[in-house]
């Protein structure tokens, strides 16, 4: 059997063998094997389920974006290994700061993202502040003796309640927030201004497109 996926412990070619082999797969495909977060494939059905969940219950729910500061220089300083435990150490922080109902993924290099279900807007920032500073507190080891810090940047958007859109177009808002943050100087929380009143031509279009719209066009 492959590295990180233990043998079930029932007789071999039994039913609770294959369902906990078959559960331990469908966990191994759904993870990245760097951090142990979720990975690009499972973040992007939990988007699109979420989504689903705010158009039905109009419930608030948040989208975070982060990406670590200047990582390259990370890698090139004190190599590559070291990045990667910078990579490890981060999500670890971003874990201890969420509730159990939200999501952490690990989107790319260094970069993850966070969905948070039934997250008020007047929440959000302070959500994600904290996350910022536990980030930048987080002494990590990067060769023996040698520990540095690093920082976030983090965008984010409410998905528009009440309103059908994809997760797609919730994803691109969150990072139009991410790129605002990176420009403004880094290691900067940049949120979308409101959760309903940027709803964007598209979003506009999805809503008054469905049949049951029409007549108020
Ligand atoms: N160690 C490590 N590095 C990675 C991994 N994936 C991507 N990278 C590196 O991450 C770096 C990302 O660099 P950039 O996209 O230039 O971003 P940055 O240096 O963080 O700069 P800003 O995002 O603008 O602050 C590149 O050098 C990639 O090679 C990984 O899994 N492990």
């Amino acid at each position: 059997m492959q590295a990180g996926v233990a043998e079930p412990t029932a007789p071999v070619g039994s039913v609770p063998y294959l369902q906990a082999l078959v559960d331990a797969l469908v966990d191994l495909s759904s993870r990245d094997p760097l951090t142990g977060l979720a990975n690009r494939r499972s973040f992007e059905l939990a988007l699109a389920r979420e989504i689903d969940r705010v158009a039905r219950s109009g419930e608030p729910a948040l989208l975070l974006v982060l990406d670590i500061d200047h990582f390259k220089r990370v890698n090139d300083t004190w190599g590559h290994g070291a990045g990667d435990g910078v990579i490890r150490a981060v999500a670890g922080v971003l874990n201890e700061c969420v509730r159990p109902m939200d999501l952490v993924a690990r989107t790319g290099g260094e970069e993850y993202a966070i969905v948070l279900p039934n997250c008020a807007p007047a929440f959000g920032e302070a959500v994600a502040e904290r996350i910022r500073r536990r980030v930048e507190a987080l002494p990590i080891q990067v060769a023996p003796g040698e520990r540095i810090s690093a920082t976030v940047s983090i965008g984010g958007a409410f998905a528009p309640q009440w309103v059908r859109s994809s997760a797609h177009l919730w994803l691109e808002r969150a990072d139009q927030q991410l790129y605002r943050a990176k420009g403004r100087g880094r290691n900067l929380v940049c949120l979308e201004p409101t959760a309903v009143s940027l709803v964007s031509s598209e979003e506009r279009r999805m809503l008054f497109e469905t049949s049951q719209f029409l007549d108020f066009e």
